[in-house]
């Protein structure tokens, strides 16, 4: 069932891909306002897909995305990219990292104000990753990386946070850090959107869209989306007795 409060973003018959490869075909689904959704499917479904379209970076080959009541906060929205896409040899701290973030606001080569401080300190603590906050990207282990990631992207302050399987591969204290934060900026007022393969993270998410081969085969709140009839049909899961 579509969301029926305010929205986001809403796709209408939308569908995206690549030179010679559609994945998405005529979806329609809406992204509900200051809430987290979890966008979850098999390998290969266009999760990935989708979120490039919701930040802007994938034109659609058809359809439209309409902005909701919150669109002019959406002008500018943030992508987390998988840790996998984070190159082990960049020469980052966790610091630095996080403080990239505040580029949109103030340009890449300006001085650091207060506020700008203020708000990377306070990503980092967020995370938990204060004490890292020197440590090189290089040398963290893959669940602090994607802490220092999802930092950065909360020090951007913007109003629509995608992000590409933030929790996957975590152990379940990092998870469930990362889930807390995630529903902790939703309540404060931001539109939060996460690819997932975490089914534990995405039925504690307010609004879920589940895809199968390109195409919406499950909308609504996580109970009513994922079903074990849904799970079996979509990832032939094996009978539970
Ligand atoms: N740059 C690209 N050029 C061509 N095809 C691509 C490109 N990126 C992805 N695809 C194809 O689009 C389809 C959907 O990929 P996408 O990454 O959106 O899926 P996903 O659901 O995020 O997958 P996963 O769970 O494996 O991350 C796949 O068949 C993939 O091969």
């Amino acid at each position: 069932m579509p969301a029926t409060g305010p929205y986001e973003v809403a796709l209408r018959n939308v569908t995206a891909g690549y030179p010679r490869r559609t994945v998405l075909r005529q979806l329609t689904a809406s992204i509900p306002q200051s809430a987290t959704t979890a966008v979850v499917g098999p390998n290969g479904s266009g999760k990935s897909t989708l979120l490039s379209v919701l930040a802007g970076v994938r034109p659609l080959t058809s359809g439209t995305l309409d902005s909701g009541t919150g669109g002019s906060r959406t002008a500018r929205p943030c992508y987390v990219v998988q840790r996998s896409a984070v190159s082990d040899t960049l020469p980052l701290t966790v610091r630095e990292t996080v403080t990239m973030g505040r580029w949109a606001h103030r340009g890449a080569w300006r001085r650091l104000t207060a506020r700008d401080r203020s708000v990377v300190r306070d990503s980092m603590d967020r995370l938990g990753i204060l004490d890292l906050a020197e440590r090189q990207l290089g040398e963290l282990s893959g669940g602090q990386r994607q802490r220092a990631l999802v930092a950065q992207g909360l020090a951007q302050e913007s109003g629509l946070f995608l992000l590409d399987e933030p929790t996957t591969g975590l152990d379940p204290a990092a998870r469930e850090s990362i889930t807390a934060v995630l529903a902790a900026t939703a309540g404060a007022g931001v539109t939060v959107v996460q690819a997932t393969h975490d089914l534990t993270a995405a039925r504690e998410s307010d609004h879920c869209l589940l895809l199968r081969d390109g195409q919406l085969v499950g909308e609504g709140a996580p109970r009513e989306v994922l079903t074990d009839g849904a799970l079996r049909e979509v990832w032939n899961f094996p009978e539970t007795t």
